[in-house]
């Protein structure tokens, strides 16, 4: 039998709805490769932080994309992220970053930018990128599309869950609305809002575990003629 293995997953959802731990395991399963776009927006976003640019002004945002090297390689526990040739995996995830992050990706340009980007990293196929704009802009054809989502308290609960298990001190209240207001912002901008694709399968993991996810994730993949 012929091994075909080479769709393109796209998963798109709302902030903490478990996509990046799902396409992560997913593609260790199929023996994808795994891209995180948000880790894209967000290295940006460190970038225009340490040099004091202002998230709202579009066109230094896009001057300082045009000269910066961002670069996703696979690492021992998924993606490594580079910014200029440093490691920032751990840096784009602080609070400073999160705060902003929803401001930077708004801009038509940078998100143009962005997504050529992106889909310069599809050429071989055998993907699963998750972000939010995935199955509506960067592959709108892709053979296999999915909208992760969960209620606000439930992601907010993951998260906070998340911090715990790190050591970080948080409020749970104040994940909720950090969440809601960066979905909000995700899911009015003008530009490739965060939205469901029409031919997308809606998953609610609300009350699903993680395997569960990635077991249903990887069954609708093998219709679609994923096999490893
Ligand atoms: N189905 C699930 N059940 C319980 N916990 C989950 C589930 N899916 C993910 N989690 C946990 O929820 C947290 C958020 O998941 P994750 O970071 O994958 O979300 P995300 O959608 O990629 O978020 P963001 O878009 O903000 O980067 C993680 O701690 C993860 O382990
Ligand atoms: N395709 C995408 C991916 C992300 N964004 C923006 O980046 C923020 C951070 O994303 P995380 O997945 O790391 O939480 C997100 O809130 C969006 O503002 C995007 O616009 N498009």
């Amino acid at each position: 039998m012929n091994k075909i293995n080479n769709i393109r997953i796209a998963l798109d959802g709302p902030a903490a709805a478990g996509k990046s731990t799902a396409a992560k395991k997913i593609a260790e399963k199929l023996g994808f490769i795994y891209i995180d776009t948000g880790a894209m927006y967000r290295t940006l976003t460190l970038k225009a932080v340490n040099q004091q640019v202002d998230p709202k002004n579009e066109q230094a945002l896009y001057n300082l994309l045009m000269n910066t090297v961002i670069e996703l390689k696979p690492g021992e526990d998924g993606q490594l992220v580079f910014l200029d040739g440093r490691e920032v995996t751990r840096e784009i995830r602080e609070q400073q970053v999160t705060k902003h992050v929803s401001d930077v990706a708004l801009h038509k340009a940078v998100r143009s930018e962005m997504v050529k980007r992106q889909q310069n990293l599809l050429k071989n196929g055998g993907i699963v990128m998750d972000g939010r704009d995935i199955g509506t802009a960067v592959i709108p054809d892709a053979e296999l599309k999915v909208f992760m989502s969960a209620t606000a308290e439930e992601r907010a609960r993951r998260r906070f869950e998340e911090h715990q298990s790190q050591g970080i001190q948080s409020d749970l209240q104040q994940l909720k609305s950090e969440i809601e207001e960066r979905d909000f912002i995700d899911s009015t901008r003008e530009v490739s809002p965060l939205t469901k694709a029409e031919d997308a399968i809606e998953l609610d993991t609300t009350h699903m575990t993680i395997d569960e996810v990635v077991n249903k994730v990887t069954e609708l993949a093998a219709e679609r003629g994923a096999l490893r």
